[in-house]
């Protein structure tokens, strides 16, 4: 009845008496990516262990359903359907990366002939034949991350939950991750991505949850939940004294900075905004020799959501200034 890949309602657990989820709804549409993106011990693992059977819910915990299937009545078909990645990989270092695989594809009950063809074609896929045959504890941190996906795939699961899959790699693997990650849902898969780098979920993400003390605190697209906080802004910069005080004069919204001959004015940064400002520049013959926008960005909604709480754990990148004209 639904093209939903995943469906939670009013998701609860807790250990002892800490409550690590406290009512979450999910809704991952197929073929998409959800990022669940919350500080160090948000609860975004438990979420996954959960809706990937390996934790049961707590009580209280309203319906799961993942990959049209019932968590609770029919965990066996649930598990045929998913992949999952943790954060500790099942990656074994004391054998090979092939025979990693070809483990995995005898606990997926493939065939020998069809486990080797698999294998094979992930190794290739994967950037890993020519490290097959060594043992995975002699692989690069990013090779392990992808022996772990490509383990993840033998059996072609249809919903792939990824946690935290880039955490602790350097540049180059994230973006090779990244990659990774785009292609598996260009065939079709689903992708439930937990993270806590603001920069990831705004590079991959079709739909993004921020989870805080147990809630979710928004969601949305990236865009959506960007406009959520306000901070955008249009910057006029001027090297003529003259157009500065004559812009500064009709502008009287704008904040002034009269150093550097800059101009500042509140802007959503929309196409629609930034026409008429421009219109008017033109209209009243004044050119700026600058104008930047600026878009708030996804730190500055975590930050605004969790009142500064769990700072990720690594710098996301700072505030880029869009150049909008020279
Ligand atoms: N088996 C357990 N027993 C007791 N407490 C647990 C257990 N598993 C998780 N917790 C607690 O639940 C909270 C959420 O943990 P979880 O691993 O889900 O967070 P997370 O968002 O994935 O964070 P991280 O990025 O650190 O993995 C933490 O405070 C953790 O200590």
């Amino acid at each position: 009845m639904t093209d939903l890949a995943i469906a939670a309602h009013g998701l609860r657990k807790s250990y002892g008496d800490k409550t690590v989820l406290d009512g979450v709804d999910l809704a991952v549409p197929e073929g998409t990516i959800f990022s669940l993106l919350g500080p160090n011990g948000a609860g975004k693992t438990t979420a996954v262990k959960i809706l990937s059977t390996l934790v049961p819910p707590g009580p209280g915990s309203g319906p799961i359903r993942v990959g049209g299937h019932d968590l609770a009545g029919e965990p066996q078909a649930v598990r045929a359907a998913i992949g999952v990645t943790g954060q500790f990989s099942a990656v074994d270092g004391l054998i090979t990366g092939e025979e990693n695989m070809l483990l995995m594809a005898d606990l997926r009950h493939l065939s020998r002939r069809e486990g080797r063809r698999v294998t094979g074609e992930l190794l290739e896929r994967f950037d890993l034949a020519e490290a097959a045959k060594k043992p995975a504890s002699t692989y690069s941190g990013g090779m392990k991350r992808r022996l772990d996906i490509a383990m993840t795939l033998v059996g072609d699961p249809r919903i792939i939950f990824l946690d935290e899959p880039t955490t602790g790699l350097d540049p180059r693997s994230r973006h090779t991750m990244w990659q990774i990650i785009r292609e598996l849902v260009s065939d079709g898969v689903t992708v439930f991505l937990t993270t806590q780098y603001l920069e990831e979920a705004d590079e991959l993400a079709d739909r993004i949850a921020v989870l805080h003390d147990g809630r979710i605190a928004a969601h949305g697209t990236a865009e959506e939940l960007k406009r959520i906080v306000p901070g955008g802004h249009v910057r006029l910069r001027f090297t003529d004294p003259a157009a500065y005080q004559s812009a500064a004069s009709a502008l009287r919204e704008a904040s002034r900075d009269e150093e550097s001959l800059t101009l500042q004015l509140p802007s959503g940064g929309s196409q629609r905004e930034l026409r008429s400002l421009l219109d008017w520049l033109d209209a009243a013959g004044v050119e700026a020799d600058q104008l930047t926008v600026h878009t708030p960005d996804l730190d500055d909604v975590f930050f605004a959501l969790t009142g500064g709480a769990g700072v990720p754990a690594q710098p996301t990148k700072p505030n880029q200034p869009k150049e909008a004209a020279g």
